[in-house]
């Protein structure tokens, strides 16, 4: 799966095929209000608005209280990007934007856009003092309770697809009993593997701002004690000897270090029993001379501008593993999300 700019007849496969079709005009002018439209659109309430059925303009701007000429922009780009269709002067939900942009779906990704449009938009302003000082903005030691909780609904949002392939696809033992999900924030992780082994249990560790705002997320998934949160910090907390059979470390890895992730690795395979598995789950950056991906490179450089650190390669990540210990088990892609993976050592 890629996001591409591709013909659509064949005068413009030539001018493309010729180099005459100036590609960074539309990365500059076009994509920028793209992403801003559709953060907008979610975060007021735009897709919800016509949840129950195709709704004209000013049925939309009487129930959104929204000015009525911006809005008819705003619908007309939304339409040609494939949210809705418009037919006899009304808006209709496409079925992508009725499983992936309303609020309350299972599968949606709602939370993230209001994340990404009340907290992270602001942080793309400084990409530029990023590239000059490598410093990136470490986000997590300066977050506001009310930014944690956007975040937190926001990982909800991100992983609503993932955990569900995650709950099929990662190889587990069956007979797995405990579980440490490091940073597992909301989890949706452990969830899906807990509704599918009956004996496993899950300790989510994970920041104590974090967990304050993630907690709600979790009491409703309805799993009881079978999985619960412990505050504490992955870099300075022991997490035991011979005590788990499955560790998962999805989407932190890229906040931290390679010596922060070497550290970790070499503490969770300690707490492995034997037979135990680490998974890291993450984006993946492509190995040395690789063709680079659209995805995995956008959250490589957006990794490094928020957490200073950034996106690991399979091998990198395979080599922290093996200096703690464990051993190369599989590497399984998502199918539904491109540049993903979980790489997975056993002990
Ligand atoms: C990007 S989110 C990933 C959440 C979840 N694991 C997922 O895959 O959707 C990163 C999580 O790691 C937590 N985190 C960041 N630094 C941490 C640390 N030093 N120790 C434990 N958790 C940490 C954050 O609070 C957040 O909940």
């Amino acid at each position: 799966m890629q996001l591409t700019i591709s013909p659509e007849n064949p005068l413009e496969w030539i001018a493309l095929r010729a180099n005459l079709a100036p590609i960074p005009l539309l990365h500059a002018q076009i994509m920028p209000v793209l992403a801003k439209a559709v953060l907008e659109a979610a975060d007021k309430g735009v897709f919800d608005a016509a949840k129950d059925g195709p709704q004209t303009l000013d049925e939309l701007v009487s129930t959104l209280k929204l000015n009525r000429k911006a809005l008819g922009e705003l619908m007309g780009l939304l339409t040609a990007m494939g949210y809705f269709t418009y037919q006899q002067d009304r808006f209709k939900l496409t079925p992508m934007a009725r499983r992936f942009a309303l609020k309350d779906d299972p599968q949606s990704v709602h939370g993230m856009m209001v994340f990404n449009n009340r907290v992270m938009w602001d942080w793309m302003s400084h990409l530029g003092e990023y590239l000059e000082t490598g410093k990136g903005i470490q986000y997590h030691d300066s977050l506001t309770a009310e930014q944690w909780r956007y975040y937190q609904e926001g990982m909800v949002a991100a992983t609503n697809t993932e955990a569900r392939e995650f709950g099929r696809r990662a190889p587990v033992p069956r007979s797995a009993q405990h579980m440490l999900d490091i940073g597992g924030s909301h989890g949706q992780h452990s969830v899906a593997l807990c509704k599918k082994l009956p004996a496993l249990t899950s300790v989510i560790l994970d920041l104590p701002a974090a967990i304050e705002q993630a907690a709600p997320l979790l009491a409703r998934q309805g799993m009881g004690d079978r999985v619960c949160h412990r505050p504490g910090n992955a870099l300075t907390d022991d997490f035991g000897e011979g005590q788990y059979d499955i560790i998962l470390l999805s989407s932190l890895a890229h906040h931290f270090t390679p010596e922060q992730n070497q550290l970790v690795a070499n503490k969770i395979g300690r707490a492995l029993r034997p037979g135990g598995v680490f998974i890291v789950n993450e984006f993946i950056k492509p190995e040395v001379g690789q063709k680079p991906e659209l995805v995995g490179s956008s959250t490589d450089l957006f990794y490094g501008l928020s957490s200073t650190a950034g996106n690991y390669s399979i091998t990198e990540i395979q080599d922290w593993q093996r200096l703690a210990g464990l051993k190369a088990h599989k590497v399984v892609s998502y199918r539904t999300l491109p540049g993903r993976a979980m790489v997975v050592a056993k002990k």
